[in-house]
């Protein structure tokens, strides 16, 4: 069926909708990753967008339920260049339009993605709906993103290392996995968590898993983590990097299309040395308002130099925007998750 992705300045692209789902809207975003599309449409991050693959050919390892990130797709919508009929891997036990069929999720082919890339890179991401009617008017949502990810009880896995309580704000399958091989005893809680709560199971570290939306509208966990400051060693990922940024009184603000994709290098400061991150964000800690002496950028990113994880002097406080843990994406970074323990031991 003819379909196509109309975005908010009115801009329409045409494609072929190939999945049963034929509408979706959310904040129109690209992923230049060649593969890892399992990993993305199930990423809590990508709550409330519609993701646009720039490598023109996906779906041809179909999905692996191992692989996924979450419970099910998170993105609003998928918009392809080449839809791969026949997918074929060993591990594969669906088609990528068989899963995203059960979840309802559309998938708009044959774009010229190539040319909505290029469009959303000068104009920055922008809202847009994926339709069978060319007038239709894109809406804009205030749907609770973290209330549709996180957990919505608190639950354990144990480990018998140090006990960490992990703030679910979208935590991926892979960070907790990460975590559970280090051996942590892992405490997850609900993202609007109060600091008693907290308290409770007195941890010896303050987890803020990555997630969904604008990191100022997670208010509850910029309060939680203000009330730690200090008092319990902290660590963010990507949206608890910013979080935790906030509650330090910096600022963040929208980039103009973020950073998605699995090459993003990275320069770690304090050593000059360089890794390959896997990145999914769209906000970013704006520079000039790291003002306090006693935290220092740790991370930059080599492409245009935003902060990439920081680091307070005097607490064991530290945090990191792109993705150690991969999923999709290089490892080169996954001994950050042992490095906590060294910011544990600090403490
Ligand atoms: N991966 C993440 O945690 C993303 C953080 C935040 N939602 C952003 O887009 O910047």
């Amino acid at each position: 069926m003819k379909g196509f992705i109309k975005l908010n300045d009115s801009t329409i692209f045409e494609g072929e909708i190939i999945s049963k789902k034929d509408f979706g809207q959310g904040e129109v975003v690209f992923n230049t990753s060649m593969t890892g599309y399992e990993e993305s449409i199930t990423d809590p991050s990508y709550a409330g967008e519609i993701l646009v693959m720039t490598y023109p050919l996906i779906g041809n390892y179909g999905v692996n339920l191992e692989n996924l990130q979450s419970k099910r797709p998170t993105i609003k919508g998928l918009i392809v260049k080449d839809y791969c009929q026949f997918p074929s891997h060993h591990t594969s036990q669906y088609s990528l339009l068989d899963y995203l069929n059960q979840h309802e999720v559309p998938i708009l082919s044959k774009v010229d993605t190539r040319a909505l890339t290029k469009k959303l890179r000068i104009e920055g991401s922008m809202n847009g709906v994926i339709t069978t009617e060319e007038d239709f008017e894109v809406p804009t949502s205030n749907e609770n993103l973290l209330d549709s990810v996180s957990t919505k009880e608190i639950y354990r896995i144990q480990g018998n290392g140090p006990k960490i309580a992990l703030i679910d704000l979208g935590v991926k399958k892979n960070i907790v996995n990460q975590l559970k091989s280090k051996g942590y005893d892992l405490y997850v809680f609900p993202y609007n968590s109060s600091k008693n709560d907290v308290d409770k199971v007195q941890p010896d570290l303050v987890l803020f898993s990555n997630g969904p939306g604008d990191p100022k509208k997670a208010k509850e966990a910029i309060l939680l983590a203000k009330g730690f400051i200090g008092e319990k060693p902290l660590f963010g990922i990507c949206l608890g990097h910013q979080i935790i940024s906030l509650a330090l009184g910096f600022n963040t603000v929208k980039m103009k299309f973020g950073h998605r994709g699995t090459n993003h290098p990275v320069k770690n400061l304090l050593n000059n040395k360089c890794y390959i991150t896997s990145q999914n964000h769209g906000y970013m800690v704006e520079k000039e308002s790291v003002k306090n002496k006693d935290v220092i950028i740790t991370f930059i990113n080599l492409n245009d130099h935003s902060i990439e994880g920081i680091m307070h002097k005097k607490y064991p406080i530290f945090t990191v925007q792109f993705h150690p843990e991969g999923g999709p994406g290089v490892h080169d970074t996954t001994f950050i998750f042992k490095k906590i323990k060294d910011s544990i031991y600090r403490n």
